[in-house]
């Protein structure tokens, strides 16, 4: 039984629990049905867990920022001890978590992160990128698995040293399996409902996901082996190096984090968070571009008019250009990237809006709620840059949506992000525009959710203006 403290659900049932509210569509879908029936706050009684969900932008700050003590650490999911070890920094807690999430940051500052020199690896990693299309002709092609490996280079100059040819067989099996993972659509459900681990057969890609983690954990073994024959001790080449360095410091003491297996699962979340969210809001952004004809031509305008066609944007013609920030800021929006965010875990009893949140239950923060609140976006389902500017012409409002999630485990790589979308979009835009194949009409903007929620694989032709 539900107790009457909890916040409020539909009543579970004996032994199935709340089961039969998934029943409704995705995670995403069953959350936007329960919102309209009991208001911000609401339970489900799922397998061993109470999962609270925490809708609207105050009482997420309320939750995830006012009491950031008892509301930042991960879950006991399948995903988070069994998949992920507890260890890397998505799915580490307490000491080890803040240990390496304050190292990491550290070290990816050291290596670039909001720094020009990551401006210039991008653009150069961008180059390539738009070589390829130039020579693809305007023939429709997936957009998407190309998108992916070379936002992943991005990552990869950091935190391996190298970047890898976008027909690299082992990279682009790495980027294939993680892309996989993350969208795999039963994860979040094995995760509330433990129990599926055991249905026989792999209906639940279980099986595979442990095929693929061990595939991808060989392959940074490798690279880190690599880097241990060839480390310079005075000369840390990249975050590997940064890391084994800093092993050296810890080697005496006892129960360090400091070790290999910490940082194999370290590099594997900078490769996974790094890597398909930037690249699926690239492709929603594409997709959004080829059905509104009108905002593609005025975001390639305002890059002819303060660019030119003969250079790449830059960070620095940023403020000089709204209207493309205005076209990012509502594809991350719309596009709803990662709309039930992360699990996370009340450490202790919390009391919300009068409702007990009980200590062990499993909290989303649901910022779907922000990207769509009708009162601050009007007609949510459409796509309209014109909200993110203001009567002057200028770029506001990007406060009123959080892609990025908040309070203490707020995305690590939001700036790299950022910085990313930027340059790829603009220079994506400066050089061609986006149509569906001859005699097709765009494809729907219809999404499928795993972890991300990613639009489904559609064909577009690049063709240069
Ligand atoms: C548009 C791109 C991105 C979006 C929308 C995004 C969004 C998110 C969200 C919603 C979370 C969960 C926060 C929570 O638990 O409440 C997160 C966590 C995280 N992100 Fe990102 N992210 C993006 C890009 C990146 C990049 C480029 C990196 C790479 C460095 C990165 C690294 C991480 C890490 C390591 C975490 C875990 C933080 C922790 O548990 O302490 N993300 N991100």
């Amino acid at each position: 039984k539900r107790p009457g403290d909890l916040p409020p659900g539909p009543t579970p049932l004996p032994l199935i629990g709340n089961i039969p509210a998934l029943f409704g569509g995705d995670l995403l879908q069953v959350s936007r049905n329960l919102r309209k029936q009991y208001g911000d706050l609401y339970s489900l009684s799922l397998g061993p867990y109470w999962i609270v969900f925490v809708n609207g932008y105050d009482l997420l700050k309320e939750a995830f920022v006012k009491n950031a003590d008892v509301l930042s650490d991960r879950p006991d999911t399948f995903s988070i001890k069994v998949l992920s070890e507890r260890r890397g920094i998505v799915s580490s807690n307490g000491h080890r978590w803040k240990g390496q999430r304050t190292f990491a940051l550290a070290a990816l500052r050291v290596f670039g992160f909001g720094k020009r020199s990551m401006e210039t690896k991008i653009l150069e990693e961008n180059k390539n990128f738009i070589e390829i299309l130039e020579k693809e002709n305007g023939k429709p092609m997936g957009l998407a698995g190309l998108i992916n490996r070379s936002v992943s280079n991005v990552i990869c100059s950091i935190t391996v040293g190298k970047t890898f040819s976008y027909d690299d067989e082992g990279f682009t099996q790495a980027v294939n399996l993680v892309g996989e993972e993350i969208s795999n659509p039963y994860g979040p459900l094995v995760d509330m409902l433990p129990f599926l681990q055991y249905v026989p057969g792999d209906m639940f890609l279980i099986k595979r996901s442990f095929k693929n983690k061990a595939i991808l954990e060989q392959a940074v073994k490798e690279e880190i082996e690599e880097h241990r024959q060839t480390l310079d001790e005075n000369d840390a080449r990249d975050f590997i190096d940064a890391f084994l360095l800093e092993e050296m410091k810890h080697k005496e003491e006892e129960g360090t984090d400091f070790e290999d297996d910490q940082l194999q699962f370290t590099i594997l979340d900078l490769f996974a968070a790094g890597t398909e969210t930037t690249s699926t809001t690239i492709t929603w952004a594409v997709l959004f571009l080829m059905k509104n004809m009108d905002i593609q031509e005025k975001m390639h305008e305002e890059i002819e008019n303060v660019v030119g066609s003969n250079r790449q944007a830059t960070l620095t013609d940023k403020t000089d250009l709204p209207y493309c920030n205005a076209v990012i800021t509502e594809t991350q929006r719309l596009g709803n990237i990662v709309p039930l965010s992360l699990f996370h875990m009340a450490t202790e009893d919390l009391v919300l809006e009068n409702r007990r949140i009980p200590k062990g239950a499993i909290v989303i923060p649901v910022l779907d709620s922000v990207q769509n609140d009708e009162k601050n976006f009007p007609n949510p389902e459409k796509f309209d840059p014109t909200r993110f500017i203001n009567n002057e012409g200028k770029y506001c409002n990007q406060d009123k949506i959080m892609p990025f999630s908040l309070g203490r485990r707020v995305c690590l790589g939001e700036s790299l992000a950022r910085m990313e979308l930027f340059l790829f979009l603009t220079s994506m835009v400066q050089k061609f525009k986006f149509l569906p194949p001859v005699g097709e009409q765009p494809p729907p903007a219809v999404g499928s959710l795993g972890i991300t929620h990613g639009p489904l694989p559609f064909n577009v032709r690049c063709v240069p203006w």
